[in-house]
């Protein structure tokens, strides 16, 4: 087994290549960047294919048949009522919790009322299933708690309704359109899978030393709520609203690269180029804002998207557009993020599942910068 030289050091884990996948595939500096989910192009797969199909996609290999995505659309439907004590659960979370840190609770207390949850951990099929089940919980957990953080009822998820327009239903109690169900849709599919950013990463760590995978997506979870990562959608919203008219945008980026600070929304470890996701979101944000009459936020994004880039050559990623794009489809801005997290579980699950389908452990090295040969002094002795 070959082995990095100790003087290799990647801050960051830049550039380091840790696993093989199948699942999704990144081309960062080459042109405008590329992303593919098992071989489909994302530009062929965005608009024209359901949440669902992407799911499935990325959990069984390939698109589905029109019979086998029936199939699929029939076991989430038959999994996404959520336990009644988790729903207690959610009455009891404090107010002022975050969403995120709700939902990573959420996650937690499904796992102990999966019916299969303590089936071996490398049984693949049984993670498929749990992985199913939990595409279907997660979306549900995310609404009842934004409503019982509302002070409102959670309602129950309606048969019928696709994944995208559930959820819209079980949040705001009644059906969306059908523009905002695909929308939102389109949204979800985006965020479904991204190769190995930092949550996938931390899921994969999880599994690697034979974790579960309800444990794995807990993980993941915690770890796209930072502001670097799955939190930067809720922060780029903010952006947008301090700038709060166009023609302060220059001046405001400006003053904020001034104080150092990083305007969120932008720039991205892989993508130097660009995010394709955010270039297709983009376009679905304008014909949104279109729609609903209102194109405020895309007059105030266009020049900030012009100072970033301009003064420090930074494109927007996929959480720049889908703030604006939650805001008009009428979402409150904490659930933003975990709404990130109810699309990604069908790619953190693939590759936990990936992982534990062949699994090596995850295991690191750290170059130690500590003082060296310390003496151990009597307590008496110690400063
Ligand atoms: C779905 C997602 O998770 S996409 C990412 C979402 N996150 C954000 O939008 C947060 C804002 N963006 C960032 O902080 C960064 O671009 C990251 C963390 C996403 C990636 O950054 P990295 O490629 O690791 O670059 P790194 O953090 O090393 O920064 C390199 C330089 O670019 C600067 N930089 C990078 N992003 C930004 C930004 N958004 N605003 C201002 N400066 C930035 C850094 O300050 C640093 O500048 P310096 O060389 O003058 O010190
Ligand atoms: O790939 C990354 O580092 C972050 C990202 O864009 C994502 O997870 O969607």
């Amino acid at each position: 087994m070959s082995s990095a030289s100790e003087d290799t050091y990647f801050p960051g884990l830049e550039g380091v290549i840790s696993n093989e996948t199948a699942i999704a595939d990144m081309q960062g500096t080459e042109g405008q960047g590329g992303l593919a989910f098992r071989g489909y192009a994302i530009e062929d797969l965005a608009g024209k294919v359901s949440y669902e199909e992407a799911a499935f996609l990325l959990l069984h290999g390939d698109l589905p048949s029109k019979a086998q995505l029936e199939e699929f659309g029939g076991r989430l439907s038959s999994a996404r009522a959520i336990p009644d004590p988790l729903v207690t659960l959610l009455k009891a979370v404090p107010e002022g919790v975050h969403p995120m840190d709700t939902l990573r609770t959420a996650v937690s207390v499904l796992a102990h009322y999966d019916p299969e949850v303590n089936a071996p951990v490398q049984d693949h099929a049984a993670n498929v299933r749990k992985a199913e089940r939990l595409i279907a919980q997660m979306a549900t957990a995310v609404a009842a708690a934004a409503r019982v953080a509302r002070g409102q009822e959670p309602i129950a998820p309606k048969a019928g309704l696709g994944h995208a327009a559930n959820f819209l239903a079980m949040l705001n109690g009644a059906d969306p359109t059908e523009a905002q169900a695909e929308a939102f849709d389109l949204s979800l599919t985006l965020y479904a899978e991204h190769e190995l950013n930092a949550s996938t990463f931390a899921a994969r760590v999880t599994a690697s030393t034979l974790s579960d995978i309800h444990s794995a997506i807990v993980s993941a979870v915690g770890t796209l709520k930072g502001s670097l990562h799955g939190g930067a959608n809720e922060k780029s919203w903010e952006v947008l609203q301090q700038v709060g008219e166009p023609e302060k945008a220059e001046r405001w980026i400006q003053d904020a690269l001034a104080r150092k600070e990083r305007i969120m929304g932008f720039g991205h470890r892989v993508y130097k180029t660009g995010d394709p996701r955010a270039v297709i979101l983009k376009r679905h944000c304008q014909r949104v804002a279109a729609e609903i009459g209102d194109d405020r936020w895309e007059r105030i994004a266009e020049p900030i998207e012009r100072a970033v880039t301009g003064q420090k050559n930074l494109p927007p990623n996929v959480d720049w557009p889908s703030a604006r794009l939650y805001h008009y489809l009428g979402i409150e801005v904490p659930i933003y993020t975990p709404i990130f997290a109810m699309a990604r579980v069908a790619g953190w699950a693939a590759h936990v599942i990936e992982q534990l389908d062949n699994n090596r452990l995850m295991r690191p090295r750290a170059r130690y910068v500590g003082t060296p040969n310390r003496a151990v002094r009597p307590i008496a002795d110690r400063g």
